[in-house]
């Protein structure tokens, strides 16, 4: 579905409520359903990246009650064995589910959109053979059959994926002698999502040891089911917050936590770094635009997530942009790095791929464009930015926002005006 993005007449100014963290929620879902009994959810995403870990829960035996953004989830006695799970192109349906369903009492078998079968799974599913499961295929689709017994040490290289890392980390408790789980590869991105896995096990009760760090160690035991609110989600927040300092306004993100294991939660530092102001009082956060940007030097390692935003921040400032530490995004919903540095280009700002990240000089001769989304929601808000500056652009496929924000469309239109 292509559309033309608003451009911004005047500084953008207003409010925002963000749905729920697809990270967190998916997390509490995940270990809603390993717990020791039901669980009830509040604030939960509702995107498709959400509804397919639920349905891939519900496949595996899982009872999952929605109420719009309240869940009542309620564990098996023992999962089942499911055909056919789809996965979407979601990262955390394809390294989360596969490890539950190797609990299972059959084989289970993980499919996924086309461009899914290009995202990196090969460590995950190397650390469930480690684990004694038998996996056919280092892809999607795959199948799983669980093992006849369960071994308890994997080493893997996560360097692609901190995401394989979780999703071993959130079973652990559940193997009969534990987990060691050691990552052998030379960088780790995104570390603060697997922070966000060991605070999540440890708030349900399970012990998560870090001897070193590049060795977890989870405890056997239960984990205790637990009721939760889901924070906002702060990425998807950027979006929004990025607007004022594009133009000069002031955006005001309602229900800030005041601390967040959330990556997302950076961009505040890297917005003020670039020239903006960044305020906080009575639970919200609101960044203050100065008019104008200065472009930064940002590893981004630990919040990939945010790169197309920053990237968007960084070709509409003055100066050079350059961002480092995410080489692995080549692996996310699209390559990402060829993907921006193609966008760019298209409207006319000079941009490069470095080996880890972006090089982007700040303004040049900008020129409209209808820009493609590759099937990624975070291209569209980087879209989204570079229309508020650049009259005439436009996005080929806006629906992809679904992944994570489906009300995108709406709640950007009525912020801009
Ligand atoms: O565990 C998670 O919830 C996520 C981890 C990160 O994955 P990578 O480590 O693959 O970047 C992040 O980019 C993704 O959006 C969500
Ligand atoms: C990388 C992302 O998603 P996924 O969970 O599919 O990896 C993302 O949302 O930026």
């Amino acid at each position: 579905m292509q559309r033309p993005l608003p451009h911004a007449s005047a500084p953008v100014r207003g409010e925002v409520i963000v749905p729920g963290s697809k990270s967190e929620t998916n997390r509490a879902l995940v270990l809603a359903a390993l717990a020791t009994g039901p669980s009830r959810l509040d604030g939960v995403l509702e995107s498709r990246d959400s509804a397919l870990m639920i349905d891939a829960l519900r496949a595996l035996g899982v009872s999952v009650e929605t109420d719009g953004t309240r869940a009542r989830v309620a564990p098996p006695v023992r999962f089942a064995g499911a055909k056919d799970i789809d996965c979407g192109l979601a990262g955390t349906v394809m390294r989360f589910a596969p490890p539950v369903a190797m609990l299972a009492d059959g084989p289970s078998g993980f499919v996924g959109d086309p461009h899914a079968s290009e995202r990196p799974m090969k460590p995950l599913l190397d650390g469930l053979r480690q684990l004694g499961a038998i996996v056919t295929g280092d892809r999607l689709p795959f199948r799983i059959s669980p093992p006849a017994q369960y071994g308890a040490t994997v080493a893997i290289d996560a360097s692609e994926s901190s995401q394989f890392i979780s999703g071993l980390l959130l079973i652990g408790a559940r193997l009969p002698e534990g987990l060691t789980l050691r990552h052998t590869g030379d960088v780790l991105p995104s570390r603060p999502h697997i922070d966000m896995t060991a605070a999540m096990l440890r708030d349900r009760g399970v012990s998560v040891a870090e001897p070193d760090a590049r060795t977890w160690r989870v405890a056997h035991g239960p984990i205790a089911a637990k009721d939760a609110t889901i924070e906002p989600d702060l990425t998807n927040a950027s979006v929004f917050l990025a607007a004022a300092a594009l133009t000069g306004g002031e955006v005001s993100v309602v229900g800030w936590p005041r601390r967040s294991l959330q990556p997302g939660a950076l961009f505040l530092d890297v917005v003020e770094s670039m020239g903006a102001r960044v305020t906080r009082s009575a639970g919200k956060v609101t960044v203050h635009g100065a008019g104008r940007l200065q472009g930064i030097d940002v590893d981004l390692g630990a919040a990939s997530e945010l790169t197309p935003v920053v990237a968007a921040l960084g070709a509409l400032a003055e100066g050079t942009t350059t961002i480092s530490g995410v080489a692995h995004i080549r692996g996310h919903e699209t390559d990402r790095l060829a993907a921006l540095v193609t966008e760019l280009r298209r409207v006319g700002v000079d941009a490069s791929e470095t080996e880890d990240g972006l090089r982007i000089t700040g303004g040049g001769d900008l020129r409209p464009a209808v820009l493609h989304a590759y099937a990624d929601h975070r291209m569209v808000h980087f879209a989204a930015l570079l229309a508020l500056r650049i009259r005439g652009i436009g996005i080929d496929d806006i629906a992809c926002v679904s992944k994570t924000m489906p009300r995108f469309p709406s709640d950007w239109a009525g912020l801009i005006g």
